[in-house]
């Protein structure tokens, strides 16, 4: 056995709960949000986890929410690493739009496509599938986050629904198909143990992950 990784998805944004596209916009947590980075911060603690390092994007509902937890289990001066790479997904032009919006615009299908397929991009030049996404996550993993684990350390990831569905679409091994039913909750910490050959040895989940969508 190695290190331990835990990755949590940032609390409720202003713009989840307006039910807009968010992707790269940086909207701040809402009161729910903070409580739910807080609950996550809790399950840590009577978990009994310490960590050697943070990671979070540089988008301040992720931050915040990095930030809730480590002062929550007590290591509120550890150091954090900022990357973009665990940025959300950029969403294109449809960043700002309200998803029922856009579903009565393009319809329910094409909206699923664009939110969870894993290589349609949304509209726009800018626009990241979970294919793209992946393609800055992953090797931000391979050579910043997974050896610290290897070397046994206890990491920290702090980011967002689809950079971590592109993280835990390789630990889980999830085909291309599979990972688009892949949906992550809201300040709910998963705590993944990994072998010496970087293959997961365990997965807890330390909440509910069922109302996730
Ligand atoms: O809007 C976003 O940036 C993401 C996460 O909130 O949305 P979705 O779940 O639709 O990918």
């Amino acid at each position: 056995m190695s290190g331990t990784m835990v990755l949590v998805r940032h609390g409720q944004s202003e713009w989840n709960k307006k039910n807009l596209f968010t992707g790269w916009k940086d909207p701040d947590l809402t009161e729910l949000g903070i409580e739910e980075a807080e609950t996550g911060a809790k399950a840590l603690k009577d978990y009994g986890i310490k960590f050697d390092i943070a990671f979070t994007s540089v988008l301040v509902r992720a931050e915040k929410t990095c930030q809730i937890i480590l002062d929550g289990i007590g290591q509120s001066d550890l150091e954090t690493i900022h990357d973009q790479a665990l940025n959300e997904r950029n969403y294109g032009d449809l960043a700002g739009l309200n998803k029922d919006d856009a579903r009565a615009k393009w319809g329910e299908e094409q909206v699923h496509i664009w939110r969870r397929s894993y290589d349609v991009p949304p509209p726009g030049d800018d626009g990241e599938s979970l294919k793209d996404t992946g393609a800055r996550v992953w090797p931000y993993y391979m050579t910043d986050i997974l050896p610290r684990v290897l070397r046994g350390q206890k990491v920290l990831v702090a980011a967002h629904g689809n950079s971590l569905r592109a993280m835990v679409m390789i630990l889980d091994r999830l085909s291309t198909q599979e990972v688009t039913g892949l949906n992550l909750a809201t300040g709910v910490p998963m705590v993944y143990k990994l072998n010496p050959d970087s293959t997961v040895a365990s997965k807890e989940v330390l909440g509910d992950m069922s109302g996730a969508h």
